[in-house]
Order: C-alpha cells, then structure tokens, then sequence
C-alpha cells in the first residue's frame, strides 16, 4: 500500500455510482494524501459475505484498470432479517423503494439496522486486497425527506431524529457508515506514510 501511493501514482476509485463518489470526495477533502481518480464502471454484483463480495469486486476491479485500485460496497442491513438484505438491497431497494423497504419489517417488532460500508484496496494485479470497514446502527422508518440517494429516506441513525436523506449532507458525512470506512482507510494511509519518529510510533503499536 505504502508504496503504491508513495511512487506519486494515483489510485483509481472504480465505482458506477455517482452519488457514492460525490459523498466519497465530500468526505476526503484534501484530507486524503493520495490522488484519487474515480471511473465509472459498473462491477458485477457477487454473492457471499460483505467481505468476500469487497474482494473480488476489487480484484475484478483491478484487473479493468490495470493499477492501484479503491472500491467501495454498501450493505443495508436489518436486525430482525440476520443481517438481510445485506449486500443484496440493491436490489430490493430497485424493486420495493423506501416504502416497501420499511414494510418489509411490517411483522416484526425490532426496526432496527445497521448500515456497513466496505472500502476495498490493492495495489495490483496478483496482490493482496486490504479492506476498512464503516459501520453505523439505525432502524427502519416510513420514508422521510429527499429521494436523491437510494434508501437514505428509510434510515434513521440512532441518535437522531432524521433520517439520513433529512440530514444536511455535512451531518451525514460526519456519522455515516461511508464516513468511517473512510476514516479508517484514510488513517491507515496517512500512518503508513508518515515515516518521521517510526520509534514512537512502534512503541504506540506494541502498547
Ligand atoms: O449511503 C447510502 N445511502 C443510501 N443508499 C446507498 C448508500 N450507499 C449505497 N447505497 C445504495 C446504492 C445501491 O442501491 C446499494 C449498494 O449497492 P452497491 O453495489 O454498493 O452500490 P452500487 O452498485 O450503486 O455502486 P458500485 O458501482 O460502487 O457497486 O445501496
Ligand atoms: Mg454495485
């Protein structure tokens, strides 16, 4: 990782949504020390755990691009389903809406969820993919506010009294399950970067 970004190459966010970028590049600022580039190319939807899914849409992702590569997946999440939709509201968010997302937990008493972002990283072809996870809990509610981004109307982040899409964008890009993804890989850049006093900072990794 270290070196990939190190060399001065850019690394190459491949995602078909443009919302997700819009928030990505929101989020990062100039806090990102690398140069991110975004193409658009719709990946395949696989099946299996977040993490596996994460790992081979970046390894195909890889393969497209030809170099360092960032991708992203989302995962919606609802208690009383074990985790379901999960990896798969894209599809359920496609054909339900909000609507039909909030009545799907019409027969059960627990509403709540969990939003769980996935950002996954590989310097290229043949090497290993690292990933940073985002989580942030909520429940379920009757659809409130914009339509402008998937199914931020029907989730509201526990501590709130808005949904996600009620949200200014600023608030949400400060709680939200992309936010941390992010915070976590943008950490792990900038620490795998900042070579100054590498003594005190493996004396803080043994601690
Ligand atoms: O913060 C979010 N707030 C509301 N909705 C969201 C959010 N983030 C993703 N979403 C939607 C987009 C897609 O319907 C599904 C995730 O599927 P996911 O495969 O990760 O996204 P995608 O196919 O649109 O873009 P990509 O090309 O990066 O895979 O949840
Ligand atoms: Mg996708």
């Amino acid at each position: 990782l270290n070196m990939a970004v190190q060399a001065g190459r850019s690394v190459v966010f491949v995602t078909g949504n443009a919302k997700k970028l819009e928030e990505v590049i929101q989020i990062l600022g100039d806090k990102f020390p690398y140069k991110l580039v975004s193409r658009k190319i719709d990946l395949p939807e696989y099946q299996g755990e977040p993490d596996e899914i994460s790992i081979q849409k970046c390894k195909e992702a890889v393969k497209q691009v030809g170099g360092p590569v960032i991708v992203e997946d989302t995962c919606l999440c609802f208690r009383a389903l074990e985790g379901l939709p999960g990896p798969y509201i894209k599809w359920f968010l496609d054909k339900l809406k909000p609507e039909g997302l909030y009545k799907m937990l019409a027969g059960f008493e627990d509403k709540s969820a969990w939003a769980l972002c996935t950002f996954a990283f590989c310097p290229g072809k043949e090497q290993p993919v690292q990933l940073f996870r985002g989580i942030t809990e909520g429940c379920i509610v009757e659809p409130r506010g914009p339509r402008d981004f998937g199914w931020d109307p029907c989730f509201q982040p526990d501590g709130f009294d808005k949904t996600y899409a009620e949200m200014p964008k600023e608030l949400k890009n400060t709680i939200s399950h992309r936010y941390r993804a992010l915070t976590a890989m943008s950490d792990h850049f900038t620490q795998a970067n900042d070579n100054s006093t590498p003594e005190s900072k493996k004396k803080k990794h043994d601690d």
